[in-house]
């Protein structure tokens, strides 16, 4: 049996009591960081409360190279995700691996960010498009900068259709964890270098540290936002479409965006 477990968003003590329970009964831990991490934690404290070791993952091992599925044969392996397991990642990919292999699985979910945004925000959920991602820029083999301009064109399919886009920003392993500070940089970049309109006076909502005892939400203008503190990560970044009346005073309220946002809704 493999049990795909999500953790929750910041500390050892979001998992549920079913996972803590699956990971106690199991033969092998394995957990990946990659995809998202609990950044009010570490492995010894997880180790710690589980009473279990928990051998960590590399994307190669996950994606490339999960030789380590087939011991899952004979045993019982749980593998364990930040947030919830299936939500922005690709692990229905090992999912249908194993079930190939003849191991049967089952998923305890966790705490998404995905979800978080719309009780942080007031963002009502059905009213998101596409989500995008914002990875951190690269350089050519011949030296030049390269900034995907995926998300920009996701953010603008969006707001065409009155619809909020989340956008989640990359974990890297050697560049770190962007920030909502780049993030709004970046696009503004391609906003520029395209001659186009659509980020100068639109609004922006990001949020910091999901899930901990003092999450940051703050809400502005695009160009204001891009200059504010939001302290350590993990951040994460929605440029609203049309506003619902609710929305809009949830914004101003409760994340301190501009009174004019009430002027602009539905
Ligand atoms: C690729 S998504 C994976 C989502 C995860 N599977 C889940 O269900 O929450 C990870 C990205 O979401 C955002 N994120 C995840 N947890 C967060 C948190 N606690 N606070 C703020 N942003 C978070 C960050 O932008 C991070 O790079």
């Amino acid at each position: 049996m493999l049990t795909f477990i999500g953790l929750g968003l910041f500390d050892e003590y979001d998992i549920s009591l079913k996972g803590l329970e699956a990971i106690r009964e199991a033969d092998m831990v394995y957990a990946e960081f990659y995809t998202s991490c609990l950044m009010g934690t570490n492995l010894e404290k997880m180790e710690k409360l589980y009473g279990k070791k928990v051998f960590l993952l590399s994307r190669e091992d996950v994606e490339q190279h999960p030789d380590w599925l087939s011991k899952a044969k004979n045993r019982n392996l749980c593998f364990l995700t930040g947030g919830d397991t299936m939500v922005s990642t690709t692990h229905v990919d090992l999912r249908l691996r194993a079930e190939k292999l003849g191991i049967d699985t089952r998923l305890i979910h966790g705490a998404s960010i995905a979800s978080a945004v719309s009780g942080l925000t007031g963002l009502q959920n059905y009213r998101f498009g596409k989500s995008a991602s914002i990875p951190h820029p690269y350089e050519s083999r011949r030296g030049t900068r390269i900034i995907s301009e995926t998300p920009y064109d996701t953010i603008k399919q969006n707001l065409e259709l009155g619809l909020h886009t989340l956008v989640f920003l990359d974990i890297d392993k050697e560049k770190g964890y962007m920030t909502v500070n780049t993030a709004l940089e970046l696009l503004l970049e391609v906003e520029e270098k395209r001659g186009e309109g659509i980020m100068r006076g639109a609004a922006a909502v990001g949020i910091a540290r999901a899930g901990s005892e003092k999450p940051v939400i703050r809400a502005d203008y695009a160009e204001n936002l891009k200059d504010f503190n939001f302290g350590k990560p993990l951040h994460i970044l929605v440029i609203p479409g049309k506003l619902h009346f609710l929305e809009a005073e949830a914004l101003v309220k409760l994340a301190g965006g501009p009174v004019g946002f009430m002027k602009e809704v539905e």
